[in-house]
């Protein structure tokens, strides 16, 4: 109790203004105070005195120098201590690298591209058939589809189905609201998910190690790591990055890829001008290509599609999907001067004592009226001549640095495929628009709902 009401005493400088909240609970409750989709959290809107996106952009650069990913143990309980998150330095760079050969854009071209295409094709005609359906629900699906066997190619269709649904459960309600009834046993489901989904990869590893057949797969490229001599993987850690691909790619806030081409199918619904020039570049892509029948290429997805690229910056953007992210002082970092503590908006002079905990807020800088004019409104233009890349200092959606999001071009992609078959095959009409609250964490009140019908 002395130690919390004088916090002070555990800093060799000044401690940044603010309060310690109450003993244990600390200011957690106005933490996870809901707020609607385009506002930027109270909790850190009282705590904003500035922002700058220079200050972020230094703490992500200053990743194992001066700060570490550090996420409540509550998330290392539940995603397991070895898997690609907690790893730090060598071990964290080797297994990213690894993990780039499935869904790096070197492996997006080669195998992925063909994948995306065949299964969105197939889900929309299916839709079609269908009447109204749910769009996440949608997308989400036919991710699992075709990236569950490029992770293990060789199991038998209701072992993987099974292995999709305990991928399904981790969604993470549970960090919505600690104090829900609910949470402790949503924990609970998904601790029993982790076990179950972590022994039918186990079981699988073991057949393939026993048969020494080659598949083409991830868990291919993971074995034969392990074989070498100085690999840092062994059985444990393969597991964990396979489980851990999988969970992210089809669970975490129920599929970080399908919430977002929700958000922007939304967007698009109510923006009939975007939808008319998106609808053009499409078409024109369309009537350039030789061979009629054959799918979107890589090569169009690169260089013909830029104002798709700012259509999904701008949904990106305002849909802050990356809304907190957590790292801690490695040692006492210093605020000198007048920029520093990003979104925490630190005056200067000001001291981090080392193992505090430091919240990045994105949010805060993509609803910032001075680096965007009118944040809030849905305006693909303001992208023009602009670098179109998925992290740079003013767009943080997929984190930054050597943290940031290893799913971000697997997500562009997917997003952009989504958009071509949907608009060059289809017309679409909303019959519910979705709603989402922030606690912080993005949450679904209500799915979107649309109706497709081919084009005439
Ligand atoms: C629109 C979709 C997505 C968004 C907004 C998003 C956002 C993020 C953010 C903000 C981070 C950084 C976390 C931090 O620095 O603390 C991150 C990391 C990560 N993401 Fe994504 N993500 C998306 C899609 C995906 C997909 C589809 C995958 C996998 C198939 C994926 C896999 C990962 C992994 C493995 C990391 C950890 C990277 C590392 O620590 O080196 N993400 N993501």
């Amino acid at each position: 109790l002395y130690r919390w009401s004088n916090p002070n005493v555990r800093c060799n400088g000044k401690l940044p203004p603010g309060s310690m909240g109450f003993p244990i609970i600390g200011e957690t409750i106005e933490y996870f105070k809901p707020c609607e989709l385009l506002e930027i959290p109270s909790f850190f809107q009282n705590r904003m005195q500035r922002s700058d996106s220079n200050v972020i952009s230094e703490i992500f650069r200053q990743e194992n120098q001066s700060f570490e990913l550090s996420y409540p143990d509550v998330f290392v309980r539940v995603f397991g201590k070895d898997n690609l998150f907690f790893q730090t330095r060598n071990i964290h760079k080797h297994i990213r690298k690894s993990t780039m050969q499935l869904i790096g854009s070197e492996g997006l071209k080669r195998k992925m591209i063909q994948s995306m295409n065949q299964a969105t094709r197939e889900q929309l005609k299916w839709k079609a058939s269908e009447g109204t359906f749910d769009l996440r629900d949608a997308v989400s699906s036919l991710i699992a589809s075709y990236l569950t066997p490029k992770l293990i190619s060789n199991l038998k269709p209701e072992t993987q189905a099974e292995l999709i649904d305990h991928f399904k459960a981790f969604n993470i309600d549970w960090f919505r609201s600690p104090f829900a009834p609910f949470t402790w046993k949503i924990i609970y489901k998904v601790l029993k998910a982790r076990r179950e989904a972590m022994q039918l990869i186990k079981e699988a590893l073991k057949k393939r190690k026993e048969s020494r057949e080659k598949h083409g797969d991830f868990l291919d490229t993971l074995l034969e790591d392990m074989e070498k001599e100085d690999s840092i993987y062994d059985e444990a850690s393969v597991i964990n990055l396979l489980l851990i691909i999988g969970v992210v790619s089809k669970s975490i806030v129920s599929d970080t890829t399908s919430v977002a081409t929700a958000l922007m199918v939304n967007l698009l619904s109510k923006n009939p001008k975007v939808l008319a020039e998106l609808k053009r570049e499409h078409g024109a892509i369309l009537q350039k290509r030789k061979d009629k029948e054959a799918e979107l290429s890589w090569e169009e997805y690169k260089y013909n599609m830029t104002f798709t690229n700012m259509v999904i910056n701008e949904s990106l953007r305002l849909s802050n999907l990356g809304s907190i992210l957590f790292r801690k002082a490695l040692k006492d970092v210093e605020i000198k001067g007048e920029l520093f503590m990003g979104t925490i908006f630190l005056p200067t002079g000001y001291t981090i004592p080392a193992g505090w905990i430091v919240g990045v807020a994105p949010s805060v800088v993509h609803y910032n009226s001075e680096i965007y004019e009118n944040p809030l409104e849905f305006n693909p233009w303001r992208w023009e001549g602009k670098d179109l890349r998925s992290v740079t200092k003013t767009l943080m959606v997929f984190g930054g640095g050597t943290r940031q999001c290893v799913g971000a071009d697997f997500a562009r992609l997917q997003m952009t495929v989504f958009l071509y078959h949907l608009v060059t095959t289809y017309d679409f009409v909303v019959v519910q628009e979705c709603e989402m609250t922030r606690t912080p964490l993005p949450c679904f009140t209500k799915d979107l709902l649309i109706n497709i019908s081919p084009t005439l």
